[in-house]
C-alpha cells in the first residue's frame, strides 16, 4: 500500500499517457480508424519499434488546441487523485506541427491543462520539449530551437527520446548545446533499448543532470559507480521496462542494485497505458515488487524533488509538501 504517500513523476511521455477510452473518443470524432492500434481497450504494439509506430498513431487522433487541454489536464488530475505533487510532462512540438495544429497551439493547449489542474488540486507541473532520434538530427536541433526561442516558464527541460538505436548521441550533440545555453535542465533517453555504452556516451557528450531509464548501464559496474560518483539522477521507469521486456522480470530489474550502488534513483511511468501501468502501480511495485520500504520511497521521492526542472522557490515548496 502507497497511497498514503506523496507522489512525483519525472518522466512521463504526454501523448504516452493517454487513457484508451479517451483515445476511441476523439478517433471516432474524427472519423479515424484506430483499430489497428487500439484494440479491446488496450494499446496494440509487440516490440519497442512498433511500439513507436503505435504511438505516433494514437498522437494523431489529438488535433486541437482543446484536445491538448483536455489530455493534458486529464492525465495531471489522475496524477493528483493519488497524492502526486508534481508531474514533468515530456513533449514534442514537433508532433504539433506535423499534425497541421502548430507548435505554438499545440504547447498553448498543453499549458491550459496544466493551468486547469493547478486550479483544481494544485497539482505542479513543468514541460520537457523533446526531440524524437528517428525524425533525424535537424529535426531534434529544430526542437531545441524552439524550446530556447519559446521562453515559456513552464517549459524548463530538453530530452532526447525515440528510436534509440538510431544514430548516437554525438549526432544530437548540438541540440543540447541550444537547450543548455538557453538555461534549460538536460535529460536523455539512454540505456534503455541500448546498452550501457549509450549511458556512458550521453555521459561523455552531453553531461545531463538526469538519463531517461540508464537502467543497462547494470551492464558495466564501473559505469554504476561514474553515474553514483556524479550525482546523475535516473528516472527508472520498472514497468515500461518489463513490457519491453528489457529485462525478462522484476526479480532481475536493476533497481535495487542500482540504489544500493548509490546511484540516486527515481521511479516514472513512462507511457503509462501502453505498458499496462501507471504511477500508482510503479509506487506498488516499489513496495511489493522491490521491497522498498516507504522510508527508501520517500527518499526516491525526494530525490524527484531535487532533481526537478523548477526554480528554487518551487522546489522549497515542494519539499514543504512532503
Ligand atoms: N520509452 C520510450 N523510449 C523512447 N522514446 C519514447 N517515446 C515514448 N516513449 C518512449
Ligand atoms: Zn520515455
Amino acid at each position: 500500500m502507497t497511497s498514503h504517500l506523496k507522489k512525483v513523476e519525472l518522466h512521463c511521455h504526454l501523448e504516452g499517457a493517454a487513457p484508451p477510452t479517451l483515445t476511441l473518443a476523439q478517433a471516432r470524432k474524427y472519423n479515424i480508424d484506430i483499430s489497428p492500434y487500439l484494440a479491446d481497450g488496450a494499446y496494440v504494439w509487440h516490440d519497442f519499434a512498433s511500439f513507436l509506430q503505435c504511438y505516433d498513431k494514437v498522437s494523431e487522433v489529438y488535433k486541437t488546441e482543446e484536445d491538448y487541454a483536455l489530455l493534458t489536464e486529464t492525465y495531471l488530475e489522475e496524477l493528483a487523485a493519488i497524492g502526486t505533487i508534481y508531474s514533468e510532462l515530456i513533449v514534442s512540438p514537433d508532433h504539433g506541427k506535423r499534425i497541421g495544429l502548430g507548435a505554438d497551439a499545440y504547447i498553448e493547449g498543453v499549458c491550459e491543462g496544466i493551468r486547469r489542474a493547478k486550479a483544481k488540486s494544485g497539482i505542479e507541473a513543468r514541460l520537457i520539449v523533446t526531440g524524437e532520434r528517428h525524425f533525424g538530427p535537424e529535426s531534434v536541433i529544430g526542437a531545441a530551437e524552439y524550446a530556447a526561442r519559446a521562453k515559456n516558464p513552464l517549459i524548463t527541460g530538453f530530452n532526447l527520446a525515440g528510436e534509440e538505436r538510431m544514430g548516437r548521441v554525438a549526432d544530437y550533440a548540438r541540440a543540447f548545446d541550444i537547450a543548455r545555453h538557453a538555461g534549460l535542465g538536460l535529460t536523455i533517453h539512454a540505456g534503455e533499448v541500448c546498452g550501457a555504452f549509450s549511458v556512458a556516451e550521453a555521459l561523455d557528450v552531453v553531461r545531463p543532470s538526469r538519463i531517461g531509464h540508464g537502467v543497462r548501464a547494470i551492464e558495466d559496474m564501473d559505469l554504476v559507480r561514474r553515474i553514483a560518483d556524479l550525482g546523475t539522477v535516473l528516472e527508472v521507469c520498472p514497468g515500461s521496462n518489463i513490457a519491453l521486456s528489457v529485462f525478462p522480470d522484476f526479480a532481475s530489474h536493476p533497481l535495487p542494485r542500482l540504489k544500493e550502488a548509490g546511484v540516486r534513483v527515481t521511479i516514472s511511468s513512462d507511457d503509462p497505458p501502453f505498458f499496462h501501468t501507471s504511477l500508482k502501480r510503479e509506487y506498488e511495485l516499489a513496495a511489493e515488487a522491490f521491497g522498498f520500504s516507504d522510508a527508501a520511497i520517500d527518499e526516491m521521492t525526494r530525490t524527484g524533488i531535487e532533481a526537478a526542472f523548477v526554480d528554487e522557490p518551487t522546489r522549497q515548496a515542494l519539499f514543504a509538501r512532503m
